[in-house]
């Protein structure tokens, strides 16, 4: 894990290498991606089995045998322990109220001379959800993604995850159950998502695709953009982290590791003015390191894309913070709201001592698909937005038109356009 102290002379290189490593480098997957995508455009089902033969080594039978069928879903759900239960419904709950607040409202606003201005918000008509399950199964990121296009009032949801040996977690079953799914496929990485933009035999053409995923789901959702919407660029996980020297370095280890465990391309970076903090903080990532299950991943992580920066002041911190424009930013300082004006760019900011992100991954409430790769500087979290459109609505009284209508004849005359200008002036009182 690299140690940066942002008074040596070569930091800037330093810190801009960092940034580089960190964010993701697409083109060098994109070629493989695009391959992926043409064969599933043009032989769809076929290519499909192919790619899951390939990466997730189980031999597709036939069509029907890619279907997640609603009957191991409710099985799933009913085999369930009562206290894994209890979580997987608070969790499904909390994640439930905080998306109905985001919901947009369709609005008309009525004027005096009897013009109406307005809005209509429209659910999609059908989103597909990538959840991902290669290296780990992610029941928790099928709650994240089907909750909002639940209360968006999204009518089909499709489902893609791929299942590693023909075999889907129990829990992420329970997770489709208790969501309602009715259809989900067996279907992971660029091959999914080029499924969902452009329809398969069995996989239906969706208008929005979501959800998270390593560097080739994230680069497939990049090149089918376009064909359908995508929610945003969601790929390998971050973290950064805020401390200053009230903060326990044995949690901000740990906290660090907590997404370094997810991928070998996953970066974790702790910014502070504290030396003490920074010095003990790096023992104690390895120390940690040790007892993980997920040792092998988090420890490439933490050697490629882990580091720990030492600044002059937390001003300084903050502002390489804001550079990087982590997915999650923990603000571990005694008194962090004083700082929350200044954070301008992270997914998800978790503020305090006794707010471990991973409160955030599976249960506090907001979601936990966040923009990666500095993207976090112009995309929001996932939402109900995601799923939803709005339509504009004009509706002018003859006064109305009377009272607007030689502006924008004017206008349309400037520019040109006579058919513009007659079809408003030919209303228009004499
Ligand atoms: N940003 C977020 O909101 C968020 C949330 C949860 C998880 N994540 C991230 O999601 C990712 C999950 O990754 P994962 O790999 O476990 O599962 P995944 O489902 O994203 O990817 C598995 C699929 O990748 C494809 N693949 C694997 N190797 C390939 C290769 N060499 N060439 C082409 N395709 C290949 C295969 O189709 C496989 O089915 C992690 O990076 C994790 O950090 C991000
Ligand atoms: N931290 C991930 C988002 O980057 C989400 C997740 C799901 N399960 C555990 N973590
Ligand atoms: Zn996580």
């Amino acid at each position: 894990m690299l140690l940066l102290k942002t008074n040596e002379e070569n930091f800037k290189a330093q810190f801009d290498e960092l940034l580089r490593r960190g964010h993701m480098d697409m083109d060098n997957v994109s070629k493989i991606v695009s391959g992926i995508i043409a064969e599933i455009k043009i032989e769809g089902n076929e290519a499909l089995k192919r790619h899951i033969e390939k990466f997730d080594k189980w031999h597709v039978e036939n069509d029907a045998s890619l279907e997640v069928s609603t009957d191991a879903m409710k099985k799933a759900y009913d085999a369930l322990d009562a206290k894994l239960r209890e979580a997987l419904e608070l969790a499904y709950k909390r994640i439930y109220a905080y998306h109905e607040k985001l919901m947009p409202k369709s609005w008309l606003d009525f004027e005096d001379n009897g013009t109406v201005l307005g809005q209509k918000v429209t659910p999609v008509d059908r989103a597909g959800l990538y959840i991902p399950g290669g290296k780990a199964a992610y029941p928790s990121s099928l709650l994240m993604n089907a909750i909002p296009a639940i209360v968006a009032g999204v009518k089909e949801i499709v489902v893609c995850t791929p299942a590693p040996h023909n075999e889907l977690n129990p829990l992420l079953l329970a997770a489709m159950h208790l969501c309602g799914i009715q259809k989900a496929y067996k279907v992971g990485g660029a091959s999914a998502i080029a499924a969902m933009a452009y329809g398969t035999g069995s996989i239906p053409k969706v208008d929005v695709i979501t959800g998270p995923g390593n560097i080739f789901v994230a680069t497939a959702k990049k090149l089918v953009f376009g064909e359908v919407n995508i929610d945003m660029i969601a790929g390998p996980s971050e973290i950064g982290v805020l401390a200053d020297a009230s903060a326990n370095p044995h949690h901000l280890a740990i906290d660090l590791l907590s997404q370094a465990e997810h991928d070998e391309m996953a970066s974790s970076i702790l910014i502070t003015p504290s030396l003490e903090i920074a010095e003990k903080t790096r023992d104690e990532v390895y120390a940690w390191l040790e007892t993980l299950e997920r040792k092998a991943i988090a420890e490439v992580s933490i050697k490629e894309r882990g580091a720990i920066i030492v600044t002059s002041s937390m001003d300084e911190a903050v502002d390489l913070m804001n550079q990087i424009a982590p997915e999650h930013l923990e603000v571990v300082t005694s008194h962090p709201f004083d700082l929350l004006p200044r954070i301008r760019h992270a997914g998800a900011i978790f503020m305090g001592a006794y707010t471990p992100e991973p409160i955030g991954d599976y249960i506090a409430g907001p979601n936990h698909t966040l923009p990666t790769g500095g993207t976090a500087k112009f995309y929001s979290p996932l939402g109900v937005e995601n799923f939803l459109k709005r339509s504009s609505i004009i509706s002018m009284s003859k006064q109305g038109l009377d009272e607007i209508g030689e502006a924008c004849a004017l206008l349309a005359h400037t520019e040109g356009l006579g058919a513009h200008e007659a079809s408003v002036r030919v209303r228009l009182k004499k």
